[in-house]
C-alpha cells in the first residue's frame, strides 16, 4: 500500500525514544522503500538546533557516517525550537508546516508525535487546536500518543476526555510498541489461520497460561521517570495486558480495526477484579538488589541515578488472575515482568491439561505434562511445541520432545521494529494495532486496586531479589499445582546477593 505524502511533526526531538527509536525506525521505512515521494520529519524542541545541527545531532546518535550521513534521508529533516506551552510558538509552527507543504507538497497530512514528558500530552493538542492543526479541511491530522496514557484510571479517563475534545477517536493513535512486534501479531495468525490450534483453546484443554516479560538490563539512565512507574505500570497495564488479551479474545468477525479491537477490549472487560483481600496472594512485587554477575558487580536499584534510596517501587511483578467468561472460566493467568532478570526474553507459555489417565507412568513410573505450546516473543522469535515421546528401548520410558520453528526461517526479510511497522500502520490510517480509549480505560480499571493497595497505609510487601535472579523466591509460590513452575528460559546468574523483604 503507498503512503501518502505527509510530515512527522515529533515534539520531543531532542529525547531519547526520537534518537533510539523514532528516526532510526523512519530511516528503516526510507530503506524499504515505504515513505511516500514526498515526506518530511519535522522535530520540535525547547532546544536552539539550527537545521543543519540538528540532522547532524541525528547522524552523530545513530552512528552514521560517509554514504550514509550524506544520504536524502536526512535532507528531509526539519527542526523548529518551541516552548510547547507557549501558545504564540504555535502560529510559527503553522507557517513553518504551511511553507514544508508548499515547498514539498506534502498536501497539509500530519502526523504529530507526542513524546515529550506526559504531563504535556493533554496541553499540546489543545494548543494544535487552537491553530486549527487539528482539521481535516486540507489534508489528515493524526495524533500519536506515547506511553504512558495516564497514570491511574482517574488521569487515564481524564487524558482521554482533553484529548478527544480536539482530536477525534479516529485521529487518535495510543502507542503501544509490543502491538507492533511481529511475534505479537502473530499469535493471531496462529489461533485464527490455523483450524488445530482453536478447538483447544479453552478452559477445556489449557491448565494456565503464563506470559513472562523479562528484561536483563537495570533501569539504565531512566531512573527519574521510573522511580515514579514501576513494572506494575510501565509493562503489566499496557504490554503485558495487551499480551494477554492477544491470546484470550475471541475470533474477530473480520480484520477491520474495530472488529479487532472490540473483542481486545471484552477481555478486558472480563478480568475479574482483583480483590483486597486477595491480593496479598496473588500479587508479587520485587526490587532488584545488588549483585555478581558473571564476576561483575551490579548496582542495587536503590543505587541507581535518580532513584530514591529508600524507594519501594517495584522492578518485578507477578500476578495471578482469572477472565471470567465462557472460554476462559477456572484457568489461571500468570504474568511477570522485571528488570535486571537473567536474560531479556519475552514469550507466552500454553500449559496444556495432562491426559485423564496416566497410563505409563502407572506401567513405568514416568510420565510428566510436557504439553506445553510456546510462543516466544523475543529474542530468537518462535514457536515451540512440547510433548512426550518414548525413548527407544525397553519398557515406555516417557521423555520430553521438541517441535520447534523459527520466525527467521520463514523469510531472509529482516524484520520490522515495533515502531517502524506501527509508524507506517499510522502513515496508512491504519489503528488496528494501537490502543483504543475504551481499553486503556479498561486496563487501568483492572490494575487500580494493585495502586491503591500500592498506596495504602499498609501497602504490599517488597521483597529484594539479587540482580540477575529470577525475582523473589515467592513467585513461585503464585503457580499452584503438581510439578508446575514458571518456565525458567535461562539459569540465575546473580552468584552473590540476598533474596529478602525490603
Ligand atoms: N525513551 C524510551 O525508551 C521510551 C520513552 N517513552 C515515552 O516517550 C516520552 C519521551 O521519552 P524520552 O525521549 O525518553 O524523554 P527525554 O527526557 O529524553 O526527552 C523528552 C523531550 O521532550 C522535550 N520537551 C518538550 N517540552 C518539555 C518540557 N516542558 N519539559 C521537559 N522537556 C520537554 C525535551 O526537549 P527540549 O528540552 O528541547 O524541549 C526532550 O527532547 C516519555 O513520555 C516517555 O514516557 C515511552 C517508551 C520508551
Ligand atoms: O515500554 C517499555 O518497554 C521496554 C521493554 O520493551 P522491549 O521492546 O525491549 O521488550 C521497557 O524496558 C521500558 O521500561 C518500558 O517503558
Amino acid at each position: 500500500m503507498n503512503s501518502d505524502n505527509c510530515i512527522i511533526v515529533i515534539f520531543g526531538a531532542s529525547g531519547d525514544l526520537t534518537k533510539r527509536k523514532l528516526v532510526p525506525a523512519v530511516y528503516d521505512l526510507k530503506k524499504r522503500g515505504h515513505l511516500p515521494d514526498r515526506f518530511a520529519i519535522l522535530g520540535i524542541g525547547r532546544t536552539e538546533y539550527s537545521e543543519e545541527s540538528f540532522r547532524e545531532k541525528l547522524q552523530a546518535d545513530m552512528e552514521m557516517e560517509g554514504d550514509e550521513a550524506n544520504s536524502s534521508f536526512f535532507q528531509d529533516i526539519y527542526y523548529q525550537s518551541l516552548n510547547t506551552s507557549s501558545p504564540d510558538d504555535y502560529v510559527k509552527l503553522k507557517d513553518k508546516l504551511t511553507g514544508l507543504d508548499k515547498q514539498l507538497g506534502t498536501e497539509g497530512n500530519y502526523i504529530f508525535y507526542l513524546a515529550t514528558p506526559p504531563r504535556l500530552y493533554s496541553l499540546i493538542p489543545g494548543f494544535l487546536s487552537e491553530q486549527g492543526l487539528n482539521s481535516e479541511e486540507r489534508g489528515w491530522k493524526r495524533l500519536i500518543v506515547e506511553k504512558p496514557f495516564g497514570t491511574d484510571l482517574q488521569s487515564a479517563r481524564e487524558l482521554n476526555r482533553e484529548i478527544l475534545k480536539y482530536f477525534n477517536e479516529s485521529q487518535l493513535y495510543r502507542i503501544d510498541h509490543y502491538l507492533g512486534k511481529e511475534t505479537v501479531q502473530n499469535i493471531l495468525v496462529t489461533r485464527f489461520g490455523n483450524g488445530f490450534f482453536e478447538p483447544l483453546w479453552n478452559r477445556n484443554f489449557i491448565d494456565h497460561v503464563e506470559i513472562t516479560a523479562a528484561e536483563s538490563l537495570g533501569v539504565e539512565k531512566r531512573g527519574g521517570y521510573y522511580d515514579s512507574s514501576g513494572a506494575l505500570k510501565d509493562m503489566v497495564q499496557n504490554h503485558l495486558l495487551q499480551l494477554t488479551a492477544m491470546v484470550a479474545m475471541e475470533p474477530p468477525a473480520s480484520f477491520e480495526s474495530d472488529a479487532i479491537r472490540n473483542e481486545t477490549l471484552k477481555v478486558f472487560q472480563s478480568l475479574k477484579p482483583l480483590n483486597r483481600d486477595e491480593l496479598d496472594n496473588c500479587f508479587i512485587r520485587g526490587q532488584y538488589t545488588a549483585s555478581t554477575i558473571k564476576g561483575e558487580k551490579v548496582k542495587g536499584y536503590r543505587e541507581e541515578e535518580g532513584v530514591d534510596p529508600e524507594s519501594r517501587t517495584e522492578t518485578f511483578t507477578a500476578l495471578k488472575f482469572y477472565i471470567e467468561n465462557w472460554r476462559w472460566g477456572g484457568v489461571p493467568f500468570y504474568i511477570r515482568t522485571g528488570k535486571r532478570l537473567p536474560t531479556r526474553v519475552s514469550e507466552i507459555v500454553i500449559h496444556f491439561k495432562s491426559t485423564p489417565h496416566k497410563l505409563f507412568k502407572k506401567a513405568f513410573g514416568t510420565q510428566d505434562n510436557f504439553n506445553k505450546l510456546i510462543i516466544r516473543i523475543q529474542p530468537d522469535e518462535g514457536i515451540l511445541l512440547k510433548f512426550g515421546m518414548k525413548m527407544p528401548g525397553a519398557g515406555f520410558d516417557v521423555k520430553e520432545a521438541n517441535m520447534s520453528f523459527r520466525y527467521s526461517e520463514l523469510s531472509s526479510v529482516e524484520m520490522a521494529s515495533a515502531y517502524e511497522r506501527l509508524l507506517l500502520d499510522c502513515m496508512h490510517g491504519d489503528s488496528t494495532l494501537y490502543a483504543r480509549g475504551d481499553a486503556v480505560e479498561a486496563c487501568w480499571e483492572f490494575i487500580q486496586p494493585l495502586l491503591d493497595y500500592e498506596n495504602s497505609d499498609d501497602p504490599p510487601k517488597i521483597y529484594g531479589y539479587p540482580a540477575g535472579s529470577w525475582g523473589p523466591d515467592c513467585a513461585d509460590d503464585l503457580i499452584e499445582g503438581e510439578g508446575v513452575t514458571w518456565r525458567y528460559p535461562c539459569k540465575n546468574l546473580a552468584s552473590d546477593g540476598m533474596f529478602c523483604e525490603l
